[in-house]
């Protein structure tokens, strides 16, 4: 069941058509009304609309009336307009909408989609607002609750940085110049120290005629500034491009810490994460297991590359199901990873056994051939470190090969 109501009004049809229709790919389910007397009749009913889109003219209210209702109902308003000049624009904006978009515009609807993915997920966006004046702290809040995003605030650069260590999934800061105890750009160079640009972003706020501010504030770690009084486009409009920076640097990481093929992380992505756990692991040993497919370069050769593809995504797939709670790694051609966080060594081998046995009863098929394949597999578990744990695996996989494969052998510190 669709969870989040869109409430559409709009006199067009066609247009009110395309709305519902984006919409229901961005997961809403949306109640249509063409006029404002319908509009308020609804608003009387039902009162668990999630967003709304407003067209700004209908027959029997030509000004906005029916924004206003919305917005006395406490529902997010996306104004939608035909037409569009300073007069209509400035009356859009006297009223607390949280976006508009002029119809005519070919981009319209692609923008409208992004908004109704985006307002799903507002509110699990935090923003740290740390001015000194508690009328700017309120006025930006008000207009980033607006957007339903999550919003906390400090008077100054050291509160905001206490702030922001009990509050770490914080995505967006903006941080006034002119405080007391810690400025802003101190504030700023402050949480560059701990936090990189691709997971914080910061945009630096100032009253002050000071030209050069914004180069400190950037300078300073800073991702992007905004003169005060700022419009109120403007506005929205860097905390769009804010979000759209964090957005292509978390696909970015994703496509550099996984593997393709399988969505498991890469060799790179592994040891990365290896060194973040590495003191924050509570058993004292490494436990990891080497796990190789058997004469696969046989598979490739009779039944060709995409059924070779095919038996390392299965098996990628099965260790998903198989070992959900461990970290689990692709370390390059047909030979997987899986660090164990907890258990013993004892159920990790009787794991492992049973995984290797079901591996070999699969049938995998690709176009018009089948095939069944086997694993084998090498388990140390140690104290060392985890470059170290992979080696003794790595031998004991070795000897799970020499001594004919689809076998496990456990890595023993007198050698395997
Ligand atoms: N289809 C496919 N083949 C790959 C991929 N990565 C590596 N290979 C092939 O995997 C084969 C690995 O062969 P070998 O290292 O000789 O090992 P093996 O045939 O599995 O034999 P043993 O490990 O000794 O049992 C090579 O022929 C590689 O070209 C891949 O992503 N897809």
């Amino acid at each position: 069941m669709e969870q989040y109501k869109l409430l559409i009004v709009e006199d067009s049809r066609p247009i009110s058509t395309l709305v519902e229709y984006v919409a229901k790919e961005a997961g809403y389910q949306s109640v249509i009304v063409e006029t404002l007397a319908e509009c308020k009749q609804v608003l009387a009913q039902e009162d668990n609309f999630y967003l709304a889109s407003v067209d700004y003219s209908l027959p029997d209210g030509p000004d906005g009336e029916a924004i206003d209702e919305v917005i006395k109902k406490g529902i997010p308003a996306i104004v939608m307009t035909g037409h569009l000049d300073s007069e209509i624009r400035d009356h859009i904006l006297s009223k607390a909408v949280s976006d508009y978009i002029p119809k005519e515009s070919s981009e319209a609807f692609a923008y409208l989609a992004k908004q109704f993915h985006r307002f799903k997920h507002n509110p699990n966006f935090k923003v740290l607002v740390v001015d000194d004046s508690a009328s700017t702290r309120s006025y930006v809040r008000n207009l980033l609750e607006r957007n339903l995003y999550e919003v906390i605030e400090a008077e100054n650069g050291q509160q905001g940085l206490a702030l922001l260590a009990a509050n770490p999934d914080t995505q967006l800061i903006i941080t006034d110049y002119e405080m007391p105890v810690m400025n802003g750009v101190r504030f700023v160079s402050e949480v560059r120290k701990t936090y990189a640009k691709e997971s914080v972003c910061i945009i630096g706020l100032s009253g002050g005629g000071a030209t050069s501010l914004s180069a400190r504030f950037i300078h300073n770690g800073a991702n992007d500034f905004l003169q005060k009084p700022f419009c109120l486009e403007e506005f929205y409009c860097r905390i769009y491009q804010s979000i759209e920076h964090l957005e292509h640097m978390a696909k970015l990481k994703q496509l550099a810490d996984v593997d393709s093929m399988t969505g498991l992380y890469n060799r790179y992505a592994f040891f990365n994460k290896a060194n973040q756990l590495g003191g924050k692991i509570e058993s004292s040993q490494y436990a990891v297991a080497m796990i190789d497919i058997d004469h696969f370069k046989k598979i490739n050769d009779e039944f060709g590359h995409d059924m070779g593809d095919e038996v390392i995504q299965n098996l990628a797939l099965s260790l998903q199901q198989e070992f959900d709670r461990e970290i689990l790694c692709r370390m390059g051609g047909e030979e997987f990873v899986v660090w164990f966080i907890d258990g013993s060594a004892q159920s990790h081998c009787h794991l492992l056994d049973a995984f290797r046995e079901r591996v070999g009863e699969q049938l995998v098929r690709c176009g018009n051939y089948e095939t069944h394949y086997s694993i084998s597999i090498g388990y140390a578990c140690a104290p060392d470190n985890i470059e170290q744990v992979i080696q003794y695996a790595d031998q004991a996989l070795y000897q799970s090969k020499t001594q004919g494969r689809n076998q496990l052998t456990l890595y023993s510190t007198q050698g395997v």
